[in-house]
């Protein structure tokens, strides 16, 4: 799932090649977006809004979904921080639900796809993406550091997803500020929120942890603060609630007990 979500990504970006110059010179002249690391840390576990219309493992979701409304539902719920999935096959996104987001919002928004090559990394500074997904598995460490990288000399920052300790020391390779232990197997598509119970704690304590996936109620965020992660990433449940003000809300202000620091 995870290789044919990559290449079907890699193929779309070869179609943006011919835009390449256009993209540059958008994303050097786009305002820098808000900061994305920074609205993660408050007291209480910041919830990422996520606006998902499909997946793969679930189907239709919430098929009509407006970016913009969803988005401004987040908003008004205590989100801190919108996750927009751009990619189009699977997931039922597309670049414009990131404007839709923007204007209808003051969020940081995470553009959230199958980033893999460097062209991508400018079309989401140019779209206004405060932030950018780049998940381990898809990437080999070196492309991780090197796509990290790029990502810091555009002013883009990054989440960078992991699901075992050897991810978790490319992440940390690679320098990311945000960390996201998905526990999601995106192999079987099956959630264990027992992964990133096991893994956040590992995260060094300067850095920001975000537990993905799989969160319902607040009895899930409860289990990420207790593992003490800095925020939860939510999809699924508060796409397809029928009132996200209220969903986003009951989700929002579980008090972090945030991570020791690592014994030396
Ligand atoms: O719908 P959920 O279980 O709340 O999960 C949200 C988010 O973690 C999930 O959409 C996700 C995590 N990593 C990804 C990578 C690509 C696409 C999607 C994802």
């Amino acid at each position: 799932m995870l290789g044919e979500l990559s290449a079907a990504a890699r193929e779309r970006t070869a179609a943006l090649a011919a835009r390449r110059q256009e993209l540059e010179r958008l994303a050097a002249e786009a305002p820098r977006g808000p900061a994305f690391a920074a609205a993660l840390g408050r007291p209480s576990v910041a919830v990422i809004g996520e606006v998902k219309r499909r997946s793969p493992s679930k189907g239709d979701i919430a098929p009509g979904l407006s970016a913009g409304e969803q988005s401004a539902a987040y908003e008004a719920g205590g989100a801190a921080v919108l996750s927009i999935l751009t990619e189009p096959a699977r997931f039922g996104g597309s670049n414009a639900d990131i404007a839709a987001a923007r204007a209808a919002t003051a969020l940081p928004i995470l553009k959230k796809d199958f980033h893999v090559e460097p062209l991508q990394l400018v079309e989401a500074r140019a779209l206004g993406a405060s932030a950018a997904l780049l998940i381990a598995r898809a990437l080999h460490p070196r492309d991780l550091k090197a796509l990290s990288q790029l990502a810091r000399d555009l002013a883009l920052e990054t989440l960078v997803e992991i699901r075992d300790e050897r991810e978790l020391d490319a992440a940390l390779a690679a320098d990311a500020a945000v960390i996201g232990v998905n526990n999601r197997n995106l192999e079987t598509l099956l959630i264990d929120l027992a992964t990133g119970e096991r893994i956040v704690p590992l995260i060094p304590a300067d850095r920001v942890a975000v537990f993905e996936s799989g969160v319902y109620g607040v009895a899930e965020v409860e289990r990420a603060a207790a593992a003490g992660a800095d925020a939860v990433l939510v999809g699924s449940s508060i796409s397809a609630a029928a009132d996200p003000v209220a969903a986003v809300r009951a989700l929002a202000g579980v008090p972090r007990r945030g991570r020791a620091p690592a014994a030396a």
